[in-house]
């Protein structure tokens, strides 16, 4: 992996290539040819030198990026599939419950229904499966549990996603915020609404939270609802190929690609410049992939995998841009559906952009603020 390299054949910036002696023999040393064939620099060291661009320190590296474009190429799939299968088109719709009818005979697919074993022991107790599977990773594999350093900032890395987690879908000092943007975007809880809002009768209390609604027998309508699915299976599965990837990419030596950062003073280099000496790994035997995971990587990648399958079936079944019945409403925009339609088309985007903003800021931010990146450390560095 180009961003980590043994001193010896680590990446060498444009500065470091100047300033190497000349070498005195005619061909030239490992680590001359070494720094030729990894330098990625705007500018070079030597003429003959292939000029590659860095990676943006701000942006995704191109193979993150790829990974990236999964999410939402499962979740178009998903809509387009949901649209274009006849069982799935023609499967009866129930608004209330923002899913097919759940009847065993009539739901389109076992995956249609929210008391699928896949669900419920999965996707509602999904952070438990990412936490688990990443403290598994980081303290059985031997890249990361030998080095106390690595491990207290992977740990922080998870305090910090963990962190949004809660506030997006648990708690955000009161309602979470998935909660609280549904009741700033005009939702209420309704049936209850009478009774909580009552005719000033006191005593019972606003309901501010969907599980509160639910739990009055209410129906929670109207605002705009972040898809807690999308946010957290996307925020999980992505954390996991962070944490998890880098690493093994570097132990298996595969990634021919670097992550930049911005040095304190401004200059822009290979992360693999910001491991510490004592924590890069010379002569360490080339692993295969599947070696290089280990128990805890194949655990990590199994919940990654799972992620996406309960994605896609999000995509396909649930509050899909083509809500049954409101199908042609939607397109005719019939009130009041159209409010609806509005709503179904955009809470799978904001459950995706909501989790990608967790992710830049764990991931991507401490490559460009080197004083973040002293807290929170890079993946596999
Ligand atoms: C050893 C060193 C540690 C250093 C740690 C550093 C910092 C830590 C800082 C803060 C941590 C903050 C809080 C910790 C809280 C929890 C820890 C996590 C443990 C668990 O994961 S237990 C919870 C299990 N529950 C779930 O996974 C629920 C998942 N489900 C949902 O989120 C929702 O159901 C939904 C979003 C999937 C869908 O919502 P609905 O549609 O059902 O409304
Ligand atoms: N892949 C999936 N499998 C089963 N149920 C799903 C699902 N994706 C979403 N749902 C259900 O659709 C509803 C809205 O999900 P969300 O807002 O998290 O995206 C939730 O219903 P309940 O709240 O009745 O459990 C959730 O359980």
């Amino acid at each position: 992996m180009a961003d980590d390299q043994p001193p010896s054949r680590r990446y060498k910036s444009p500065s470091d290539l100047s300033r190497s002696p000349p070498s005195s023999s005619s061909s030239p040393s490992p680590t001359t040819r070494h720094a030729r064939i990894t330098a990625t620099s705007t500018t070079h060291s030597s003429s003959s030198q292939p000029q590659r661009r860095r990676n943006p320190p701000y942006l995704p590296t191109p193979a993150e990026l790829a990974l990236l474009a999964i999410y939402p190429s499962l979740l178009t799939f998903g809509a387009l599939f949901s649209l274009l299968s006849p069982e799935t088109r023609n499967a009866p719709y129930d608004h209330a419950r923002q899913a097919h009818v759940q009847d065993y005979a009539l739901a389109p697919s076992y995956f249609a229904r929210k008391d699928n074993l896949f669900n419920v022991v999965f996707v509602k107790r999904g952070w438990a499966w990412v936490t688990a599977a990443f403290w598994v990773f980081v303290l059985t594999h031997p890249t990361v549990k030998h080095n106390g350093r690595r491990l207290a900032r992977a740990a922080v890395r998870w305090g910090v996603v963990t962190v949004w987690w809660v506030f997006v879908t648990q708690w955000f000092f009161g309602p979470a915020i998935i909660d609280r943007g549904f009741r700033w975007s005009g939702g209420k809880c309704e049936v209850v609404e009478e009774q909580v809002f009552g005719q000033g009768e006191g005593g019972v209390r606003e309901v501010v939270t969907a599980a509160a609604c639910r739990a009055s027998g209410g129906s929670w309508r109207g605002g705009h609802d972040i898809s807690g699915h999308v946010f957290l299976l996307v925020l999980g599965s992505f954390f996991l190929v962070q944490e998890v990837g880098w690493v093994v990419a570097r132990r298996a030596r595969r990634l021919r690609e670097e992550r930049c950062v911005v040095m304190p003073d401004g200059a822009v280099k290979g992360a693999g410049v910001v491991a510490d000496r004592g924590e890069r790994q010379e002569g360490e035997a080339v692993l295969t992939v599947m070696d290089a995971l280990g128990l805890g990587g194949r655990l990590a990648a199994a919940v990654v995998g799972l992620c996406g399958w309960m994605l896609l079936m999000t995509a396909i079944y649930f509050h899909t841009w083509f809500e049954k019945v409101s199908q042609t409403r939607c397109l005719k925009k019939v009130s009041p559906v159209r409010e609806t339609c509005a709503n179904v088309t955009t809470r799978q985007l904001t459950g995706l952009l909501v989790a990608l903003a967790g992710l830049y800021v764990t991931y991507i931010l401490p490559r460009w603020i080197p004083a973040m990146r002293e807290i929170v450390g890079l993946p596999g560095i």
